[in-house]
Order: structure tokens, then C-alpha cells, then sequence
């Protein structure tokens, strides 16, 4: 069994109708949010993140900005393209965000 296999893009317009907010790059490889919020909620929403990034096994890159935390995730096993561990992922994140003060 791979690790995940990459979606068609059909099944990626499926996924991401599920999570508003979030977006596919142009190239159809990575699956990104960007969130508002003070800087210190930032970096402890990031903090959070990782937790469950740990529990999952799967990892996306986090960058905690002034007043922004940008949240980005493709299957580095699949080739560098979206898995349903992406959609996953992104799932979990957008399920506690609301505790972080943020849709
Ligand atoms: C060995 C470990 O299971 C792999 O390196 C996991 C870790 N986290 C991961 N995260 C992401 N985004 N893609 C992967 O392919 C991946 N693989």
C-alpha cells in the first residue's frame, strides 16, 4: 500500500469545496490557508498545528508572519502531489481553528 496516492483533479475540487478558505496552487501541488490573527495566537495556533501534524505523520510547512499563519501541504511520498493526507491534514486544522479565534 503506498503512502497515499495522488488525486485526480476531480477529487480535489471535491475535497476542496469541504474547506473554504483553503486553495490549490496553480500547478495543482499544494494545498495552502492563509489565517489572520495576532502574532503571539499565531505562533500558538502553529504550535497546535504541529501537534496533530505529529499524530497524523504528516507535515506542512507553517510560517507565522506578523499578523498571519500560512499553512501549506503537499505529499512530499507522492511526488510533491496533493494525497488525501493533504485533505486530511487541512480537515483537522480547520475542525480547531475556531478555538484559535479564527473561521
Ligand atoms: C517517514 C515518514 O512517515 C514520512 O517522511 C512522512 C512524514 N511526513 C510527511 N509529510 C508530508 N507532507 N509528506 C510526506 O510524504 C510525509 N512523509
Amino acid at each position: 500500500m503506498p503512502y497515499a496516492e495522488p488525486l485526480t483533479p476531480e477529487q480535489i475540487d471535491e475535497r476542496l469545496a469541504a474547506l473554504p478558505g483553503w486553495a490549490v496552487s496553480e500547478d495543482g501541488r499544494t494545498l495552502s490557508r492563509t489565517y489572520r490573527l495576532p502574532h503571539v495566537r499565531a505562533a500558538i495556533f502553529a504550535l497546535h498545528i504541529a501537534g496533530i501534524q505529529d499524530e497524523l505523520n504528516h507535515h506542512s510547512d507553517l510560517t507565522v508572519g506578523y499578523d498571519t499563519l500560512n499553512v501549506a501541504v503537499t505529499t512530499h511520498a507522492a511526488g510533491s502531489r496533493l494525497t488525501t493526507k493533504d485533505f486530511d491534514l487541512a480537515t483537522r486544522i480547520a475542525a480547531v481553528a475556531p478555538g484559535h479565534g479564527v473561521e
